[in-house]
């Protein structure tokens, strides 16, 4: 587990272990907390805390403690909330209090990403980021950006008509370049020679340094002074380097293309433009890390939702032509939807819920931290408590009449049973939601829209569909084969004639 450390003294580790659990027993008064599993005197109740696929034990802890189940233990107090009701108490009711986010040192303070909207702390820096995302990702901002996202989904038709076996690279590649055309504009092969490739590799290592325990200097931020040969410190240097070359690099790029008069519309270009505003060097600083954000926030997301789908078709024949068939129906045969067709396809956009629902891509949101002491349901929750919102328990609520394992897109069509709709609890909560959820909403729908309308999914004959799951931060499906074909000759015309009309080529 703590693969990054070797090197270290062991001594060192032990002596600052027993220094936490030492201050740990003796600096905390009697609080009254929520339940949880058992505790011991000395360690708490910690080690309990699963980590891999945590999101499926700690819903089994909910049915027996709760809604609300708690861990204690190395300094270190985690609640989870395993219900909505908590959680909008929680987190919208009382954002003030419940709007920071958790102290990662090694992917925060050694790798620098604490200077992206996701990790930033709740404050005016915050804020004024989120500002200037939101000022090119609100709902009506977004449509300006439909064009590229409709031709996105059309060249990725193509890849996967030329090459269908590589699915899992091509929905990658197109999630990436939807990020990265709408935060700088460029066109596609300056995409993806320019950053892909190096976006990649850098959220390679992020999400290794998301994996709670990897790196001992989260439980122990004094390691983070240990000298710079230490393995982990210089593993999170070159980290560092990479997350700055990937921030600065593209906004570079755009400044040099304003210049010029050659830079396409993009939120940076519209930013870095506006009358409104002198571009000081902070300002630049603000713009550069609130678009520098929307990578990691957005491309993974967008992909680990698609190939969710796609797995969920194969094994699910029935919806799929249910979808296909509507499509048909209601946007014609061998065409494609539209973005604005939305509202016009019901089940499309029940099957889209389901697929959210059936396996959420951020089972355990994105955790949050109190900012100070509060009491809630008659509990303590102290200052520094890291929140999880445990949605994986929403999304499989024991329902009376549906099978919550299965996957059933009609459940959200059926007026005679309440479930919450994943757009109400996947893009997240209160102040912290999600400010990419309209873009998201558009890209999930027009990849999707665009492979039922065009292709048939289904299982490789005498091969199983392996159904496991990446434990981390972001879950997307492990490697998985099925068979992407054209739905029929027609639908083969309309993909090669589609995709060579992109403009953003
Ligand atoms: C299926 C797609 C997506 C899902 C399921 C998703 C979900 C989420 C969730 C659960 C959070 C945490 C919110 C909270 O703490 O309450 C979040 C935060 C965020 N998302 Fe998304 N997201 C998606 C796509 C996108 C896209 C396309 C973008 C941008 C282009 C984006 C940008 C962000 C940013 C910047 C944050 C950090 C917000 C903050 O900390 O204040 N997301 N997202």
């Amino acid at each position: 587990m703590f693969e990054f450390l070797l090197g270290t003294p062991n001594v060192l580790i032990v002596l600052f272990l027993l220094l936490g659990l030492t201050f740990w027993r003796f600096s905390t008064p009697t609080l009254r907390f929520p339940p949880g599993p058992p505790s011991s005197w000395f360690i708490g109740n910690i080690l309990s805390l699963p980590t891999k696929s945590a999101w499926i034990s700690l819903t089994q802890l909910g049915s027996k403690y709760g809604d609300l189940v708690c861990f204690r233990g190395l300094g270190t107090t985690i609640l989870v909330l395993n219900s909505m009701e908590a959680i909008n108490d929680l987190l919208d009711r009382r954002a003030s209090i419940y709007s920071h986010r958790p102290i990662f040192t090694f992917l925060g303070e050694i790798m620098g990403v604490d200077q992206g909207i996701p990790m930033l702390q709740h404050g005016p820096e915050w804020r004024l980021q989120r500002k200037l995302a939101a000022s090119g990702l609100n709902s009506t901002a977004v449509r300006r950006y439909i064009p590229l996202q409709e031709d996105l989904a059309a060249l990725l038709a193509k890849k996967l008509l030329d090459s269908p076996e590589r699915f899992f690279s091509h929905v990658r590649l197109t999630a990436g370049r939807i990020v990265v055309g709408v935060a700088y504009g460029f066109p596609i092969s300056e995409i993806d020679s320019m950053y892909i490739d190096q976006a990649e590799q850098t959220m390679e290592l992020v999400g290794r340094a998301t994996v709670p325990g990897a790196f001992l200097c989260d439980f122990f931020p004094i390691l983070k002074y240990l000298p710079s040969w230490v393995p982990f410190r210089r593993l999170g240097a070159y980290g560092n380097r990479m997350v700055s070359t990937l921030v600065s690099s593209p906004f570079d790029h755009v400044k040099r293309n304003i210049v010029q008069g050659i830079a396409s519309p993009s939120i940076t270009e519209q930013l870095l433009r506006s009358e409104m505003f002198e571009n000081t060097a902070e300002r630049e600083h603000h713009i550069k890390w609130s678009m520098g954000s929307l990578y990691g926030a957005g491309a993974e997301t967008t992909y680990a939702t698609t190939l969710i789908f796609m797995m969920a078709m194969a094994l699910h024949p029935e919806a799929q032509h249910k979808a296909q068939a509507e499509i048909d129906r209601v946007v014609g045969h061998n065409k494609i939807p539209r973005i604005d067709d939305a509202s016009r396809l019901p089940y499309v956009g029940a099957l889209i819920k389901e697929v959210m629902r059936w396996h959420p891509v951020l089972p355990l949101s994105i955790a949050r931290r109190t900012a100070e002491a509060d009491q809630y349901r008659g509990f303590d929750v102290p200052r520094d408590t890291i929140i999880i919102p445990n949605v994986w328990a929403i999304a499989f609520k024991p329902c009376s009449k549906y099978d919550v394992k299965s996957f059933i897109p009609e459940r959200f069509l059926d007026e005679e049973v309440k479930v919450d709709d994943p757009a109400l609890w996947a893009f997240g909560f209160g102040r912290r939601i999600c400010p990419g959820k309209a873009l998201a909403e558009n890209s999930i729908f027009a990849l999707i829209s665009s492979i039922l309308a065009q292709f048939e999914i289904s299982p490789i004959e005498g091969h199983s569909i392996n159904q496991d799951f990446g434990k981390n931060l972001v879950s997307y499906p492990e490697p998985f084969e099925v068979r992407i074909a054209a739905r029929s000759m027609e639908a083969v015309d309309l993909i090669q004639a589609r995709s060579v009309s992109c403009f953003c080529l």
